[in-house]
Formats: C-alpha cells, structure tokens, sequence
C-alpha cells in the first residue's frame, strides 16, 4: 500500500452519496476520488446529464475556466471568470444563486493571464472565494450573500491579484496572489474563517531595507540570499498565485512561491546573483505562528520565470523500505520533486520531460546544477522548458490504486531572450525579458546549441503517468494539441481529461489505453471532478479557453472551430451525445479607414509602444491573429473614432479594458493609432504571412 487512504473518503455498495469538498478533492489533495460506478465496462455508456452556459461575461470576451467544482449537500459550487460563484442543484443544474462580487474591470490589467479563477472552498455554511481585484470574500451557501470581505492587499496600486483558490487551515482561511511578473511583493496571508482577521502573515521576500525593517526572522534569513542592490521598486514577486495545501496532521501550511519580477537574476539581484529565497520554492509554514517550519526551492536563482506554483499532492510513499509523509511537486521547471514534508529532506528530484535549463538535480546540495552554455544573459538562447513550463497551473493527480501521478506535462523550448535594462512600468510586465518566442524557430540551427537543444523543436501537451518511487515515466499519451487540462484519478483505475481540442478523454490509469472520447467542442483546460448523489455518479468539468493563450488560441483549439462560451458539462452513465457548438464566426472584414499621415517615425514609435512591456500585444495578439480579444487590425469605424477615449479614458474599462492614461500620453496612444493604421494596410496588400512570428523578436 503506498497510498495515502486512511482520511480519503471511502465509499461502499451502500453508500448514495459522495462529496467532492475541497478542490484537491481530499484531504490529501490527490483530486483522487474512491467512486467506480463509472469503470472500464461501463465508461463507453458516459454521456451529457446535464450542461450550463449561463456565466457573466462582460463585453464580447468569453475568458474561459480553470476552477474545480465543488458539491456539498447536493448542490454544486463552481466559480467562472470574474470570480463569479455559481451554485446550482448538482442533479439537475439548476441555478441557486449566483454570487458577483463586481470586481474593477479594469484590474484585469494587472493581471499577467486574465481574470481567472481556480475554484472556491467551503467550510460549514461558509463559502470564501478569493477576488482578482484583492479580497477574500465569505458567502452564505445558502443565500449566496456576502457574510464578510478582507482586502487582502498590502498596497493596491500595485498589481496584486487573486487567481487561485483559497485553502482551509483548522479556522484559518489561506490566500496569496499573482503578479510576480509585474511588481508585487509576495506574501501569503491567514484569515480567520469567522471574522475575517487577520492571524498572520508570511512574506516571501524582503522588502527595500530603507523602508521595511525585516518583518520576520524567516525575512532576514531570506535577506541574506539577496545583494543590496535588488529591485525592490518592482516588489521582487514570490506570490502564491495557485498552489496552497494544509496538512491537519502537522497543522503546517505548504505555499508554493512562483517566480521573481524582473524574471533574469542579473536584472533582479545585480550585485548578489544569488539565490533570492523564498522565490520559486515550496515554504511549510506553521498555521499557528505563520512562521518557517522548513523551505526547499526549486530553482535557485530563477531566471525563467519557472516558479514553483503548481499544485502540490500529499501522499504516504514506500521509498527505501520506509513509509515517508511526502509532498509532491511537477513544476514548471520539468523536475518531479518528492519531499519529506515534515521535515523538507529531498527525496527525489528527476525530469519528467525535456528539460535543458539543468543538467540535474545535485542531491547532495539539493540544487540543480545549470548547463552553462545556455546563459541567456548576452544571447538570445533556446532553452527547454518554455515560460509556459513543462507543467503549468492545471493540476495533475495521484492515484493510490496504481502509486503512479498523472501529469498534464508540456513539450516546448522558447528562446530567452534578455533584455540589457529594466524601467519600472506600473501595472505592465516588468519581466525584464522578450515576450515568449515559440517554435517554430528561425534559427534551430544555431551551433552554440548543438548537443543540448537538438531535440526537435514542437509544442505539444501530452498525458505523462510518473512513478514517484521508482522515478520514471509508465506510459504517456499520445501528443495532443498545445495547452493542457487538468487531472481526475478514479478508484475504478480511470484517469479523465478535458483537452484544448475540445475531446473529453478518459483513460486507463494503468496502461494508458484510451477508454472514451466525448466530443464537446469547446477547449477545456480545467480539470474534472466527480460526485455521486442518490446512488449516481456524475463528473463534472469546466469548458472555455482562457488564461495565458487567449491572445493566440493554440492551431487545434476548438476554440478556433467553434464559439466557445464558458461552459460547465456533466456526464453520467446513460447520458445523452453534447450537442456542438455553432462554427466560429469570425467578424466582418470592416471598411479601411484613409491611410495615416503620420511620419514614418511616429508609426515606429507607435509599433514600440504597442510591443513595450506587453502593452497592448499581452492581449491583442499581432496582426490580429485568432484569439480571444478584438482585432485591432479590423477595427470598426466607430472604435477608430473612440481610439483614444478606449485607450486613455476607459471607455471599457468594465469589459477588462482598462484606461493605459498613468502610462501613455496622447502622442503615444496617437502613435500606436497610426501603427495599427498604417499596418493595417500593409497586411490587406501583403495579406498574412504563413507562420508568422506571434511576436516580434526586437532588441531592448
Ligand atoms: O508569477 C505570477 O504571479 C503568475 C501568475 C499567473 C496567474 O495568476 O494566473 C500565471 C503565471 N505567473 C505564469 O507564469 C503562467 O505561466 C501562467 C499561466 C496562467 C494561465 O492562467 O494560463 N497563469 C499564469
Ligand atoms: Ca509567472
């Protein structure tokens, strides 16, 4: 038995009725759940019970979904987009209520990848759902009306925002938040379930020493892995954007911290280089002091934006003849890591998938040691994983029944490409490095590389089944199109997936065998969950593209093929075939306006603004390629009209499209008018370029 199932709910011939309470779905966080009246004879009779598509979408931009369902007492809570929180009646999908807590429309700029939400939790008649614009909200489950708020921000002219799901710590309630990439501070906050107070606080990095004395001794620890010449204008990053679990056995909280902003470490920590704790780690804090118990980081020095957020699963694991308490991480940086998590000894650290950045993990030091020849500082590099990871936000899963983790893993080199300086821009990317040059490459064949990237260059997802003990990967699926969805492990020995292809795909966990597809024709990233009421079992999965490649929906995505509003499925044995959604219609080709007047150097200027820092092209991808926001090289005549009232008076601002006024002046939003202009024409006589970059590659 290498499974942790002695708090995992069980279930029986008898039982009618099983939960699925918690995002991770037990205890133990494994999103593994003990129902099997859906197993390997009975899946090829899964179908539609029942569907919603009723979500608050502001304006024209459909944002997709990462949340994991919850169902307590027959209904069944889910949030969207927004942070909106559903409950419907989880038999029939009738609505309850629905809970908006009206979030700014324009914090959606301070997001790095949109206004996601991963899901709610629950405690009593207690619902807390985390608010991108920075609150933590208590709702009545009965009523869906708001029992209490915290503002969860430190300073809220910074770009903090929530995008994760809170976690439940024995009374206290945990959140952290993104904006690593921009200028934030870390830190991860408990709250009191009843009152909303705060119990403690845990900052992940030091503060500027001229303004902040060390708040805690686990800060000035951390001090001492910084030079005194850091950035600390631009906060430092080390948010706890995704991943937050509670052992109640150890009553210790483990946060896993995501990447510092600037992302290169030259940029970041001029002076010092050195390993800037407690970013990109797994810190195990005691719930009742909020204090270190132990922190292990994952990548040292973080220049690649790898963090180390990606959901965490406890297990008890037979490693050496001994049953260890482990905590389990896959992140971005395509190492599986096994920790001892009462004590934070490493147990392991292996590649789980392409990996060139390290060569390995040293288990004497507990670090990795980097390949030299891939220093991005002087050269634009090519380095496996991308800024995408070789694992991102959407949760893998442990199964007891085979001992083996199922890890929605990504396939992708991206050339790094450093910039020389970094000028604080507020609420922009203050990432310090190009935007994220994909395959294909221009230049595969650069010499400097031979040897270490001559893997071939693609972007694919593929389903990896990774043996924690024995280090090593069982089967993996076939590759599916880029972007990856998240995992559900039955006791019946299923794995399921939703896919950015819009196929619903169940698996044998065993032996990787596919057992079902059920076309939807909508992208789905998050992952599915499962709960029986009255004797049946349903499963449940969020639909609709969003987050980090809305602005270029990947070549397959149904996205592409089909509208594809948010949408929740739920199947059961017996259900009926999912009716497709209408074909994406793209909008009309809208009349040119006369061509700019502008000089050559106002329409370069204005090209530079709309690339700087993400500006515009963090949304509107270039030359108005396939995604999810309005094409900028096919505006109608009355956006062209209201150009400046939409970019500098906020004019959307509700719709996510906020105000750029603290930012741009009106020469500059007039510059990047007459770069759209004068581009627009250039494409209606050029006409697209197949395999267009989807950014452009420019010296900073
Ligand atoms: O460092 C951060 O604070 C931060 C936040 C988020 C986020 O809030 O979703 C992402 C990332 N980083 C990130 O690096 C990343 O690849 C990413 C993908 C997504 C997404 O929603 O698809 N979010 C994020
Ligand atoms: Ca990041």
């Amino acid at each position: 038995g290498c499974g942790e199932q002695e708090k995992a709910p069980t279930t029986n011939a008898a039982q009618t009725t099983v939960e699925w309470a918690t995002v991770g779905g037990t205890e133990m966080a494994q999103r593994h759940s003990p129902l099997a009246q859906i197993n390997k004879d009975t899946v090829t009779d899964l179908g539609l019970a029942w569907k919603f598509d009723d979500f608050i979408v502001r304006g024209r931009v459909h944002r997709g979904n990462q949340g994991t369902p919850l169902v307590v007492d027959g209904v069944m809570y889910f949030t969207g987009p927004w942070s909106v929180v559903y409950a419907v009646d989880a038999v029939s999908g009738k609505e309850l209520w629905v809970y908006d807590p009206e979030v700014e429309g324009g914090w959606a700029r301070k997001t790095c990848c949109d206004v996601n939400n991963k899901g709610a939790a629950i405690e009593g008649d207690t619902l807390f759902v985390g608010v991108v614009d920075g609150y933590l909200d208590a709702v009545d489950i009965k009523t869906g009306e708001r029992k209490w708020r915290t503002d969860t921000l430190i300073d809220r002219t910074r770009s903090y925002s929530v995008t994760g799901a809170p976690a439940l710590a024995n009374g206290n309630v945990i959140i952290s938040h993104g904006g690593s990439d921009m200028d934030i501070r870390g830190y991860i906050s408990a709250y009191n379930q009843k009152t909303g107070a705060l119990v403690w606080r845990f900052y992940t990095v030091p503060g500027d020493p001229a303004i902040n004395g060390d708040e805690t001794p686990d800060i000035t620890l951390a001090r001492e892995t910084w030079g005194d010449q850091a950035r600390w204008d631009l906060g430092l990053g080390g948010g706890a954007y995704d991943s937050i679990v509670y052992d109640p056995e150890l009553d210790i909280v483990y946060a896993g911290t995501s990447n510092g902003v600037p992302h290169p470490t030259w940029l970041r920590d001029p002076v010092n280089e050195g390993d800037n704790l407690y970013l990109s780690s797994i810190v195990a804090i005691d719930n009742k002091t909020g204090r270190r118990v132990w922190h292990y980081q994952t990548t040292p020095g973080d220049s690649w934006d790898f963090g180390s957020t990606q959901n965490m699963i406890m297990a008890t694991l037979n490693i050496e003849g001994k049953d260890r308490k482990v905590i389990m991480q896959a992140p971005k940086n395509g190492f599986y890591y096994v920790i001892d998590r009462a004590t934070g000894e490493l147990l392991s650290a292996d590649k789980f998938t392409t990996v060139t950045w390290a060569t390995h993990v040293d288990m004497a030091t507990g670090k990795p040691v980097l390949d030299e020849r891939l220093d991005f500082r002087d050269e634009a590099t090519i380095i496996w994983p991308s800024v995408s990871g070789a694992h991102n936000w959407q949760p893998m899963a442990y199964s007891p029944v085979t001992g083996l983790t199922y890890i929605p893993a990504l396939e992708a080199p991206m050339k790094y490409v450093a910039y020389s300086k970094v000028d604080y821009k507020p609420g922009s990317l203050n990432e310090g490095k190009g935007p994220p040059l994909m395959p294909p490459f221009a230049d595969e064949g650069d010499d400097k590389l031979a040897g270490v990237n001559d893997f071939a260059p693609r972007m694919e997802s593929v389903l990896k089944a990774w043996d924690p003990v024995a280090q090593k990967v069982v089967w993996q699926s076939k590759p599916q199109t880029w972007w990856s969805g998240g995992i559900l492990s039955t006791e019946a020995g299923l794995i399921m997936q939703g896919a950015v292809d819009g196929i619903f795909r169940v698996y044998d966990a065993a032996t990787g065998a596919v057992l079902k597809e059920i076309n939807t024709g909508i992208a789905m990233l998050a992952p599915p969950m499962t709960y029986m009421i009255d004797g049946i079992q349903y499963v449940a999965v969020l639909g609709g593209l969003g987050g980090s490649e809305s602005a270029y929906f990947p070549d397959e995505s149904a996205a592409k093929k089909y509208e594809n509003p948010e949408t929740l499925f739920v199947f059961k044995l017996g259900g009926t075939d999912v009716t497709m959604p209408p074909a994406k219609t793209w909008p009309a080709e809208e009349p040119l306006p006369a061509m700019t007047t502008a000089s050559a150097e106002v329409i370069a200027r204005g090209e530079e603004l709309f690339f700087e820092n993400g500006n515009c092209a963090r949304c509107h991808s270039y030359r108005g390629s396939e995604g999810s926001y309005p094409n900028l090289w096919n505006m109608a005549p009355a956006t062209h009209e209201n150009f400046k009232n939409i970019l500098l008076g906020g004019a959307y601002s509700y719709a996510g499209m906020a105000s750029f006024a603290d930012l741009l002046s009106e020469e500059d939003a007039e510059a990047i008018h007459a770069f759209l202009i004068a581009d627009a024409h250039a494409l209606r006589t050029e006409g697209a370029v197949e395999g267009e970059v989807r950014f452009k590659e420019k010296a900073h």
